[in-house]
């Protein structure tokens, strides 16, 4: 668990994080999200004591940071920042293992360890481990910038808009390998981005900053669905109605019972409702039979149950 209490950082001029409270639970993935310059990497960089609060604390496992030996706790914090920073004359393989030959684990295990983590980032280990970072692109630098944070098998990982430089296909591909490891390997994690679709699809919470403050704290669907506020509204947007919709499947929207003989087709009751809003429209007034796991007909659903979402 990370803890921020009553955070209050000035770089000397007027306050950027104005009293910040919030708790980011263990096994977590919670999503920093808010404008360019309002505060989101200093709060980052306060956990891992990049930087120091001017009055307030964070409590890393219910120990101040303050009273933590700062490389004693960099050790228990993954950082992954944009800019991978891989040492370009060590290889792959190398770059990964850096941390744990550092921290004296022995070759082997380090070596096994190294390459389970890049098949896990979809790097096969045969083809990449003894390559130099030159001879990557800029997403498989990536996936090794986070192999390398995840070596060091830290209890926590700070991750600072880590997927921003790639472009979209890569970065989906990433996003979706991402959150497999995650799920795999259970870890408390605090991930700035200023991407709403990144946030909605990676976020198990999701804390909206906005003028020094925390504007919003709340699961996904709950940002989307009910803004706590003008700014937070404004800020995820125009499309929060469909990105709402990702993240309900059909069952929740169809109208259960018989299904329609002159359906358009069927689709699945966990699909993501966005995908069958889809298929509807330019339909005209066609619906959709929906079917469970088994294929049994469990429903329908058309354009008209959207209106009630
Ligand atoms: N070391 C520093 N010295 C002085 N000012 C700083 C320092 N670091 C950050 N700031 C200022 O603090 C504010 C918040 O910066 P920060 O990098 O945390 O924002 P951010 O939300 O991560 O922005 P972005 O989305 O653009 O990366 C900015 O106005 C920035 O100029």
């Amino acid at each position: 668990m990370i803890e921020f209490q009553n955070v209050i950082k000035s770089f000397g001029g007027p306050a950027v994080l104005q009293d910040i409270s919030l708790t980011v639970p263990t096994g977590e993935l919670v999503i920093l999200i808010g404008p360019s310059g309002c505060g989101k990497s200093t709060l980052l960089r306060l956990v891992n004591r990049l930087l120091e609060p001017t009055s307030g604390d964070i409590r890393v496992g219910g120990v101040s940071v303050l009273e933590q030996d700062p490389v004693a706790l960099r050790r228990r914090l993954g950082y992954v920042i944009q800019s991978v920073g891989l040492f370009p004359h060590l290889t792959v393989q190398e770059n990964v293992e850096l941390v744990p030959s550092i921290s004296g684990v022995g070759r082997e295990t380090r070596a096994a360890r190294a390459l389970e983590l890049l098949s896990l980032m979809g790097l096969e280990p045969g083809q990449y481990a003894g390559r130099y970072p030159r001879q990557l692109s800029g997403g498989q630098q990536q996936r090794v910038g986070i192999a390398r944070a995840l070596a060091a098998d830290p209890e926590y990982l700070l991750m600072d808009e880590p997927f921003s430089a790639l472009d979209p296909i890569t970065r989906a591909r990433l996003q979706e390998q991402f959150l497999t490891l995650k799920r795999e390997i259970g870890k408390t994690i605090v991930f700035v981005t200023h991407d709403v679709d990144e946030a909605v699809r990676l976020g198990d919470r999701i804390c909206v900053l906005g003028n020094g403050t925390v504007q919003q704290y709340a699961a996904p669907e709950e940002i989307l669905r009910h803004p706590a506020n003008d700014f937070v509204a404004s800020f995820v947007g125009e499309g929060r109605e469909l990105r709402s919709l990702s993240l309900r499947p059909v069952s929740a929207l169809m109208r259960p019972g018989a299904g329609d003989g002159q359906a358009l087709g069927t689709v699945a009751a966990d699909l993501p409702a966005d995908q069958a809003l889809s298929r509807l429209l330019g339909a005209g007034n066609r619906t959709l039979n929906v079917v469970d796991s088994g294929g049994a007909v469990v429903g329908t659903l058309s354009l008209a149950d959207f209106g009630a979402a």
